[in-house]
């Protein structure tokens, strides 16, 4: 279903959030373009989540941050969410007592009087209807949101964002603690709805990221280490370097045994996987 709405690109230019003194955030520019599936990696405190932060409003930041041709900086959280942006956080915040319906409903019905949303209706609107069945819970709908598995409360939250409209979805390690069925059906829960809209996904899973992305952007102590696609990002040695230089148990198997040099039995030294 393609949106009515023009397709719009994230554009950031130095962009720099800083805590005290300390630059979480320190000149990063990036542009992630319509139709786009990116990927933000990068070691523990890299910075993706403070750049998020700075994208919806919640951290105070310098430089810009351009959708659509909208600066976003300096404007309050729910303007920026008015101009079609949404997140999602790592903890999936749905009203767990109510349905999978009325949580969509809810979000969707902004526009609507209070009393009506919690009624039960015959009739399910369009975009309510419409969400549903792309997150795939058309046959959950009835069911109370705190009863859903992990991985399709995951699902019902990117679907509250979908009936808002959101044009542009960051995405805050969505897989995190995912079933592998889980793990493939949000992926390509993530291509379905970013072939209309720009999707940036924070994420430390390698397997999922080598599956998914259609581009990846490598952060470190604040800025941006390496660009490029899957197999250009693996290849460059300063993201070896980063990854490698971690305490063992936190490098990716999958980053160590993809890295040219690094053997197989050197990445299985390294010990326990990251998640
Ligand atoms: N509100 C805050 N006050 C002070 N420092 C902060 C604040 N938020 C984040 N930081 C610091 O900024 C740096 C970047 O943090 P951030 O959470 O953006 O990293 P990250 O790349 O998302 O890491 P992770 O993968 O661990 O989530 C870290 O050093 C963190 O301690």
């Amino acid at each position: 279903m393609m949106s009515e709405h023009e397709l719009k690109s994230l554009e950031i230019t130095d962009l720099r959030v800083t805590f005290d003194g300390f630059r979480a955030v320190d000149g990063v520019s990036l542009r992630v373009g319509p139709g786009d599936l990116r990927f933000l990696i990068g070691p523990n405190g890299a910075g993706k989540t403070t750049l998020v932060d700075a994208v919806t409003g919640l951290a105070a930041a310098g430089g810009s941050v351009r959708f659509g041709g909208n600066e976003l900086l300096g404007r309050p959280v729910h303007r920026i969410a008015r101009l079609g942006i949404g997140r999602t956080f790592q903890t999936a915040t749905v009203f767990e007592k109510l349905s999978v319906l009325q949580n969509l409903d809810i979000a969707a019905g902004a526009r609507r009087p209070l009393r009506t949303l919690l009624r039960q209706r015959r009739g399910i609107p369009e975009e309510v209807g419409r969400a549903l069945e792309t997150v795939g819970l058309t046959a959950d709908r009835d069911r109370p949101a705190g009863t859903l598995a992990h991985g399709k409360k995951q699902w019902l939250e990117i679907g509250m964002l979908l009936v808002q409209d959101v044009q542009l979805l960051l995405l805050d390690e969505p897989v995190a603690g995912m079933s592998h069925e889980e793990r493939e059906a949000t992926g390509e829960l993530l291509r379905r709805i970013g072939r209309d809209r720009t999707v940036v996904v924070i994420e430390h899973d390698m397997d999922f990221l080598r599956a998914f992305a259609s581009s990846v952007t490598v952060l470190h102590a604040g800025r941006v280490l390496s660009e490029g696609t899957v197999a250009e990002v693996q290849a460059d040695p300063r993201v070896q370097e980063v990854y490698l230089g971690q305490p063992p148990e936190t490098v990716p198997e999958s980053v160590a045994a993809a890295t040219p040099g690094v053997t197989a039995e050197a990445a299985a030294a390294g010990g326990a996987v990251e998640a």
